[in-house]
């Protein structure tokens, strides 16, 4: 890293197991994250813009990293304040999308918090960013979508100004595209849902036991039973004036939500805030195997400051969870959990944006 945020030259090879990067408040570890997390997705890990990164008072940031996979790749990304450029075995890569499900991930993060308690698109980016990770073919049709949303509400907009049939024919068009990727959406998140239930179960259980059972519930414009196109068509149809009114889609998967539930009960109206952390923990935990299984390829697990939260019970049970996965990059401020590890696990101490290699 070069002028990534405190860190103004670092470098550090890490072990393929455990990395606990080990400091105090604000000395620079979780940069180290969102540096790895640049490379794997060329996309920021805590939603900050790009231009926050580079260390104050510089002109440009670098991160470069060696990623040992099903074959060994060189990754760069350099960002200059005008634009980001992401760099693949040397050769720059024009179009992120290119990179998602390319080196698989799943990250543990304090903003994690709103898959639970945050609003519905929290949950469906979460359903989204695992299915994409999965497969183009989802990735392709979720861009198609969105790229249809945008023309259609501003084909709505136009209607209201001017109610001219040719644009009404033009609405009918795009209407049968929204309609067409709408329900292949749909269809896939319905199956993820089914299939994902099974492991958010034993994800849970194993941190929890088996008194309390999660479940996940999807909502979206029909029950599993109906035809998806026949009933978004009707009612898409039913709402045809207020959408040309608001200028807004109001009918489709970009309004979809997913419900959770422990032990049928509705966990953002009745869940504690350990019930909450648990789920948030489980669900990420969940994605890990799911996404592994699915391609059969080990993510990597980057986790801040989960430790911190946790009561002693549940921080021992996650801390021999860690066993079970594969290469993970865990961030404390201090070393409780570390005695339980062994030797295939690195120790990294970061002070002041300097990283130091411990054993
Ligand atoms: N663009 C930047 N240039 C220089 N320093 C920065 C920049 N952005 C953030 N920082 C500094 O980096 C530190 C935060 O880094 P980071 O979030 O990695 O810390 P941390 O070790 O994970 O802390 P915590 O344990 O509190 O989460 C803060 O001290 C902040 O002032």
């Amino acid at each position: 890293m070069r002028n990534f945020r405190l860190h103004e030259d670092t470098s550090v090879e890490f072990s393929n197991k455990l990395n606990f990067l080990v400091g105090g408040n604000g000395q620079g570890k979780t940069s180290i994250l969102e540096a790895i997390y640049y490379l794997c997705t060329t996309k920021n890990l805590l939603s900050s813009s790009d231009s926050d990164t580079i260390t104050f008072g510089r002109q440009f940031m670098e991160i470069k990293g060696v990623i040992e996979d099903l074959a060994v790749h060189s990754v760069r990304l350099n960002y200059d304040t005008r634009r980001k450029y992401y760099y693949l075995d040397d050769k720059i890569i024009p179009n992120s999308a290119e990179i998602i499900g390319k080196f698989p991930i799943v990250t543990l993060i304090q903003a994690d918090h709103q898959l639970t308690q945050g609003s519905p698109s929290d949950r469906r980016k979460f359903v989204d960013s695992t299915l994409s990770q999965l497969s183009h073919s989802y990735l392709d049709i979720y861009i198609d979508y969105n790229k249809i949303l945008r023309q259609r509400s501003n084909l709505l907009s136009q209607i209201r100004e001017n109610r001219n049939l040719n644009l009404y024919d033009q609405l009918e068009a795009w209407t049968e595209s929204l309609i067409l990727k709408g329900a292949q959406i749909i269809e896939h998140r319905n199956k993820f849902v089914s299939e994902f239930n099974g492991y958010l179960k034993n994800a849970y259980q194993y941190i929890m036991g088996d008194v309390e059972t999660p479940f996940i519930s999807y909502s979206t414009l029909c029950s599993p039973e109906e035809n998806i196109a026949v009933e978004f068509r009707k009612q898409i149809d039913s709402v045809k004036e207020e959408e040309i009114r608001r200028g807004v889609n109001l009918i489709g998967p970009h309004r979809d939500d997913l419900l959770f539930l422990i032990n049928d009960k509705e966990l953002k109206k009745y869940g504690s805030q350990g019930q909450h952390k648990t789920f948030q923990i489980a669900l990420k935990f969940a994605q890990f195997f799911y996404i592994k299984e699915r391609i059969n390829r080990t993510p990597v697990f980057l986790m801040d400051d989960v430790f911190g939260e946790l009561d002693k019970y549940r921080a021992e049970k996650i801390s021999a969870y860690l066993s079970e996965i594969g290469q993970a990059f865990i961030t404390m401020t201090d070393l409780t959990y570390y005695e339980e590890l062994n030797n295939d696990n690195r120790l990294i101490t970061v002070e002041n944006g300097k990283a130091k290699i411990v054993n």
